[in-house]
């Protein structure tokens, strides 16, 4: 753990939301430590701090347990970007972003950008296979030998396909998942043609094999600049910041967890 003493204060805030299960904090293990670790289900939320070019990002990692909804909120609360994480294996994980964490976001910034991200994309799509079992540590469904089956599935799923020996269905189209991202817009009172497109804000990743990972946070990262310098003018009263300054110039730091 870093000394607080020597952290400075964030620039910017993104959350992770989604359902239990779905791997938010896999996906924040394997993007700040670049390892899939074994997880416990998280406890109230917990934040990450990772340095891009010259500013602080915090990343809070929320816990999806029902028990820890009435925190959402206070976690949203100020927030550039929010990640809405599914399970790409479970249509219910997709359903519950709207259904239970797409208002905890009312709390975060006007301009809050919004990504939605089926994680567990190994379980599906034999590209994001490559690289797995490099570790060699196992995910839920491979120490059971079962893939999570969802309950509900409004749109017909893919046919199975076979990978490690397992036959898994595809629950989440992406299609689905563009779909709920211009609802989100819709329910934020956004333009579609003002805002940033579906085919952009829409990502499946895998945390086990590190599939898209880099390219989500970093495209994110990327994107909320503009509220980073936005709140440093404000905070210091200084127009002038250079944009160019911190373009691709993040540097992998430690994580910073509580
Ligand atoms: N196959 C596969 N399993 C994953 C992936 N990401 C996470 N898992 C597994 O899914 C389970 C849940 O992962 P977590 O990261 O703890 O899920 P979470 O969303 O943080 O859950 P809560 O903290 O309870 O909200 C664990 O058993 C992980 O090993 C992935 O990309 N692929
Ligand atoms: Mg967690």
């Amino acid at each position: 753990m870093p000394e607080l003493s020597k952290m400075r204060k964030p620039d910017v805030k993104v959350v992770i939301l989604g359902d239990m299960n779905v791997g938010k904090t896999s996906l924040l293990h394997r993007y700040m430590d670049r390892k899939f670790k074994d997880t416990m289900s998280t406890v109230g939320g917990a934040f990450f701090l990772k340095q891009w070019g010259p500013y602080n990002i915090s990343i809070w990692d929320t816990a999806g347990r029902e028990q820890f909804h009435g925190l959402g909120s206070m976690y949203c609360r100020g927030a550039a970007a929010a990640i809405l994480t599914y399970d790409v294996t479970n249509w219910q994980s997709l359903a519950e972003l709207e259904e239970r964490f797409l208002s905890l976001t009312d709390t975060a910034n006007n301009d809050c950008i919004y990504a939605i991200v089926g994680n567990k994309a190994d379980l599906i799509d034999p590209q994001a296979q490559l690289l797995a079992n490099q570790d060699g540590l196992t995910a839920d469904w491979e120490r059971t030998g079962e893939p999570r089956v969802p309950s509900a599935c409004l749109t017909p799923p893919a046919s199975p396909i076979s990978l490690s020996g397992v036959s898994v269905n595809k629950q989440v189209s992406r299609e689905d998942a563009e779909a709920l991202y211009g609802r989100i817009l819709r329910y934020k009172g956004l333009e579609e043609t003002n805002s940033l497109p579906a085919d952009k804000m829409c990502f499946e990743t895998s945390a086990k094999t590190g599939y898209n990972v880099d390219a989500l946070f970093e495209t994110l990262f990327d994107m909320v600049l503009p509220s980073v310098l936005k709140k440093r003018t404000e905070r210091e009263g200084s127009p002038t910041v250079d944009l160019e300054e911190c373009k691709g110039t993040g540097k992998r730091a430690r994580a910073a967890c509580c």
